[in-house]
């Protein structure tokens, strides 16, 4: 997690292109913004262009030497401070870079924590009194779209306002934020914000559920296909990181990658380019990832099933959802939030919810976090017809499923459903289309497991001996709404 050093703009210059990723790398999980250079040419270009807070540069370069970016930077009278990154053993330049006015020099090879504590001296001194005209950088405010995004976060506790104050800050640059937190914290809501935050906001925002998509197709969806590529590939189709060139795409459930993907989405990080399958050649894609996992990240790196090089690109920035439980002061203001939400889109006045009924929602422990006090509010409002939600309005989650939920079954299906269909009738109902007998016993099955999971999806794949990845491509398959479904059967409703 980046530390709480000022954020600062950072150029860092260096030929040897893994080495400028990694200091790129240490500097973004700092919360810099870094811009990179390879020769005295790109950096000199970049220095004429605008200001940096610290200019850091290899000595040896292949036009010259980063002493004279150090002298050109003295001469001219600029504020940048200046780290000079010198050979092994080669105490005559860093002694020579020192009296060029270098605030610091750092021996190959790097210390990364040594580069860090570089950095923050050289910003702590930029900044002390001595230095006034250098105004520290503030944040510039979030475009309009940004600050109706940082609204729809709601709540009012420490964490709540500490997450979108680090939403607004890192939104500017380019580094990849992962966001951790349980199901229904909001971490799509968060993943929204910083990308609406950004300079990205006129840009696309794809949202990708890589837990929901069959392993066969994830290449192709991930990166688009020619035509002809796979069978049933009938036309050219953009894949995700095409869709997403100019904007944010938003990798939720990264968790649940499989291996074999991850390697393929580490190289498109590293080269930023891709393939589409069947393509002969490949296409630049400027994309900046956003991912989020309720799961436990380093646990899987440990375990083998998430490659730790992927886990670093990915988590330069890191952010936390709070959980509801640990932010109860929240739930009056949010339960309010929602039921306005809730009741705009069905076109209903807003009811008032009871003393009693905020009290009863307060006792509840709620691990499905907001999305469940959604669930339960939507619930509410359905089986209420007056202007004020009581307890008794909120009933009890494991009652039967709602009618709307499930459509009548077809007569033929039904005989086969009830155990008590004598044989004679079996034999005069079966059914026309066995795919769609089997689609509706699945659906129904489905149903009735997730509702006595309370439509947590995860508890209800595990009652069925399937992984989460499997219950939601199901759902997706069988068009199953659940409660709090804003709009179509892809719904993140009940995991935890
Ligand atoms: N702070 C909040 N303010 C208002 N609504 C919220 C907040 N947090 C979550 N929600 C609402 O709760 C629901 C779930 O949020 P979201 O999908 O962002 O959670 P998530 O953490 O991404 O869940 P999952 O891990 O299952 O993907 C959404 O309808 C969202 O609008």
């Amino acid at each position: 997690m980046p530390s709480p050093t000022p954020s600062a703009s950072i150029l860092v210059v260096d030929d040897e292109p893994d080495l400028r990723t990694l200091y790129e790398l240490t500097l973004l999980r700092e919360g810099h913004a870094v811009t990179t250079a390879a020769d005295l040419q790109q950096a000199r270009e970049q220095l004429a262009s605008r200001r940096f807070d610290v200019l850091i540069s290899d000595m040896q370069l292949p036009d010259g030497l980063g002493l004279s970016l150090l002298r050109e930077v003295a001469e001219r009278q600029r504020s940048e401070k200046c780290i000079v990154i010198t050979a092994h053993g080669s105490a005559e330049n860093a002694v020579e870079s020192l009296k060029a006015g270098a605030f610091d020099y750092l021996t190959k090879p790097v210390d990364l924590r040594q580069l860090r504590s570089a950095v923050s001296a050289a910003l702590l001194s930029q900044r002390a009194p001595a230095a006034a005209p250098n105004e520290p950088q503030r944040v510039a405010p979030p475009p309009p779209s940004g600050v109706r995004a940082l609204e729809r976060i709601v709540g009012r506790s420490s964490s709540i306002v500490q997450i979108k104050g680090r939403i607004e800050k890192v939104a500017t640059s380019m580094a990849p934020v992962l966001i951790l937190g349980e199901s229904g914290t909001g971490k799509e809501l968060v993943a929204r914000a910083v990308h609406e935050c950004s300079h990205r906001a006129h840009g696309p925002f794809i949202a990708v559920n890589c837990g929901a998509i069959p392993e066969n197709l994830i290449e192709a969806e991930f990166f688009g296909a020619r035509k002809g590529a796979y069978t049933g590939a009938s036309a050219d189709r953009e894949g995700y990181f095409q869709a997403a060139h100019g904007g944010t795409l938003f990798l939720d459930e990264i968790g649940d990658l499989p291996l074999a993907m991850q390697a393929k989405l580490l190289r498109v990080i590293q080269e930023r380019r891709v393939r589409a399958l069947g393509a002969v050649q490949e296409e630049a894609v400027d994309v900046r990832l956003v991912s989020a996992t309720h799961r436990d990240l380093p646990a899987l790196v440990q375990a083998g099933q998430f490659r730790q090089d992927l886990y670093y690109r990915l988590n330069v920035i890191g952010l936390r959802t709070p959980a509801l439980r640990d932010r109860p002061e929240d739930l009056p203001e949010l339960a309010h939030a929602l039921l306005v939400r809730l009741c705009h889109d069905a076109g209903q006045a807003v009811p008032d919810l009871s003393p009693a009924a905020l009290h009863w929602l307060q006792s509840r422990e709620l691990p499905g976090n907001v999305r469940e006090l959604e669930n339960l509010l939507q619930r509410a409002l359905a089986l209420s017809s007056g202007a004020v939600l009581h307890p008794a309005d909120f009933g009890e989650i494991s009652d039967t499923i709602p009618d709307t939920l499930v459509d009548p079954l077809p007569a033929a299906v039904d005989a086969f459903a009830r155990p008590s269909a004598a044989s004679d009738a079996r034999d005069a109902a079966l059914p026309d289309d066995l795919q769609r007998y089997l689609d509706e016993q699945e659906r129904r099955v489905l149903l009735q497991a997730l509702q006595a999971c309370g439509f947590n999806r995860t508890a209800a794949a595990a009652r069925l001996g399937l992984n989460l990845r499997q219950m939601r491509y199901r759902i997706q398959r069988l068009g199953i709404m659940l409660p709090g479904a804003a709009g179509g059967a892809d719904t993140e409703a009940g995991d935890v």
